[in-house]
């Protein structure tokens, strides 16, 4: 499903009221009658109102919501903000035909002062402010009166995106001036927003609302944001023909493991051979050895003399390299790295300490060959760019403009892990789960990712497949062990299942 930016959702409405066509008042009543379906669902009649309405659309949903729900019974007490005595022509509409029906027990239109009301453990507060038509975080009394609605022990459902949350770009500040909703009913389309970690303290559960808007908008409206769809990736599913052999099916190399660090070359390598790969060979310090060949007797194991990786070796008769897990950060390994990224022609995913050296060695990243897949979660990520950064949306760009500078595939890991492509376009991952915040966890997406590379996926299906595989494994892994116990091999363990359920 696409993800569009605000302005790119008032032209769909533009769209769908031209096309459909239906008149704009008709679709705000479409709206307000799917948010209040959606809260008769999760509310009786017996839960006290209070619904906070803004001047624009958003506060417009909010009045027409709370007529339909005086309508079916519920006790609504309603204040519209109009302090710039200028309502949207829709909200003007619905704040008359509340005030002419006279079903919701109190009515307040506030142009100055305002007398908050008592809001208790029992009352459910709507939140009708803003939406996305927000142009800049909330100040003044708006912000006072957010304040007041988050110090209160009622329940919070925000209508399309917690007021003072804007659709995109939401940097931190001092004393943030956004609703923190306990449900978040968002209309039609999830918000870019709603993908970022540092924004979830604020929505609450997301349910998005279907209210029909044009599908065809949709489908057809360039958008640089995408999320990754099951169907999809089924699609993308390589048969195994009869004839084939291990020779047939992808020649995997991982560079792993440094003294004391084995697990992440065995994760890694154990989770290449469960995702399709015809054979795996892990390059790893001697030291390693024994603990290798025991715990992963399917790979083959290459020995590097030293306690760690400290020279490139000839790739040409590898489909796939996977450098990074565990690898430590001597500095021959480094020189190691950069030698081995320069001499090898197949595809190449960086992981863990391989990421952390290039951003050690700054000048080093501007010359990485092409075609690169990076997967740094958001600390590595900041290490390669060379910056602290402190939002989401701007990790974000930072890696599209990165991914687009450098031809590479950059995953920046996260619970909607977004794959950010040469072209300057936006995957979200939106399988996976916080059970799979546990160490190995990235060795596990590496050696995924490099056994699709080297079954002959291209690097753009590779990430969306091992993304797609890794997130839907650990989704297996925790409805079998629990979050809290979920460990990376409880995801590779799972793997068998994850790609059963794609062959469905
Ligand atoms: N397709 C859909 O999703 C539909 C959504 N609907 C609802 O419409 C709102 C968006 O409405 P819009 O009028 O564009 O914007 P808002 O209601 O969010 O508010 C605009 C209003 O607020 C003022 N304003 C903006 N920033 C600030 C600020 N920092 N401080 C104070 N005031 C501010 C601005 O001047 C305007 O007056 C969407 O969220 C949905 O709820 C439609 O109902 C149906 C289709
Ligand atoms: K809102």
């Amino acid at each position: 499903m696409k993800i569009l930016t605000g302005a790119q959702i008032r032209e769909l409405d533009k769209y769908t009221i031209e096309h459909e066509p239906i008149a704009s008042i008709d679709l705000m009543e479409r709206s307000a009658r799917a948010i209040c379906n959606a809260i008769c669902e999760q509310w009786t009649q017996s839960t006290p109102i209070v619904v906070f309405a803004g001047p624009g659309n958003n506060g417009g949903d909010a009045l027409a919501m709370s007529r339909m729900l005086a309508e079916k019974g519920y006790v609504v007490d309603v204040f519209l903000f109009n302090i710039h005595n200028h309502l949207s022509e829709e909200c003007a509409k619905n704040r008359d035909r509340i005030i002419g029906e006279g079903l919701v027990r109190k009515f307040t239109e506030i142009t100055a002062n305002f007398e908050p009301p008592q809001l208790t453990e029992k009352t459910l507060v709507v939140d009708g402010l803003f939406g996305s038509g927000l142009k800049e975080p909330l100040t003044g009394g708006f912000a006072s009166l957010v304040k007041y609605i988050n110090q209160s022990p009622s329940q919070v459902v925000s209508i399309d995106i917690p007021s003072g949350l804007m659709t995109e770009s939401n940097r931190p500040q001092e004393e943030p001036a956004v609703v923190k909703a306990n449900v978040t009913l968002t209309l039609h389309i999830k918000k870019l927003a709603m993908f970022f970690a540092d924004c979830q303290q604020y929505l609450g559960e997301v349910r998005t609302l279907d209210i029909r808007l044009s599908k065809y908008f949709i489908d057809t409206f360039p958008s640089l944001y995408d999320t990754i769809e099951t169907s999809y990736i089924k699609s993308l599913m390589l048969k195994r023909d009869d004839f084939a052999h291990k020779g047939s099916m992808g020649n995997a190399l991982l560079i792993a493991g440094s003294r004391g660090m084995a697990g992440a070359a065995i994760l890694a390598s154990k989770a290449c051979m469960r995702s399709g790969a015809g054979k795996v060979t892990a390059l790893t310090p001697h030291c390693n050895l024994n603990i290798m060949q025991m715990a992963v007797p399917e790979a083959i194991c290459l020995v590097d003399r030293e306690n760690y990786y400290s020279e490139a070796i000839d790739t040409d008769c590898y489909q796939a390299v996977g450098i990074g897990p565990g690898l430590g950060k001597e500095e021959s390994t480094a020189l190691a790295l950069m030698s081995q990224l320069q001499q090898t022609n197949c595809p190449i995913v960086l992981d863990a300490d391989a990421l952390n050296m290039l951003g050690a060695h700054g000048s080093w990243v501007q010359q990485l060959p092409n075609n690169m897949i990076m997967t740094p979660h958001p600390r590595e990520f900041d290490r390669l760019a060379g910056r602290r950064i402190t939002s989401d949306y701007d990790r974000l760009t930072f890696a599209r403009d990165m991914a687009r500078d450098l031809c590479a595939y950059i995953i920046l890991k996260g619970h909607y892990s977004a794959l950010c492509l040469p072209d300057g376009g936006v995957v979200f991952n939106t399988t996976g789960n916080s059970g799979m915040a546990t160490a190995g966890s990235g060795d596990v997406l590496t050696g995924i990712i490099t056994a699709l590379l080297a079954r002959g996926y291209s690097r753009k299906n590779a990430c969306l497949m091992g993304m797609y595989l890794h997130g839907m494994a650990g989704d297996i892994a925790a409805k079998r062990v629990g979050k809290e116990s979920l460990i990376a091999s409880d995801i590779i363990d799972s793997l068998p299942e994850a790609f059963k359920n794609l062959e469905k």
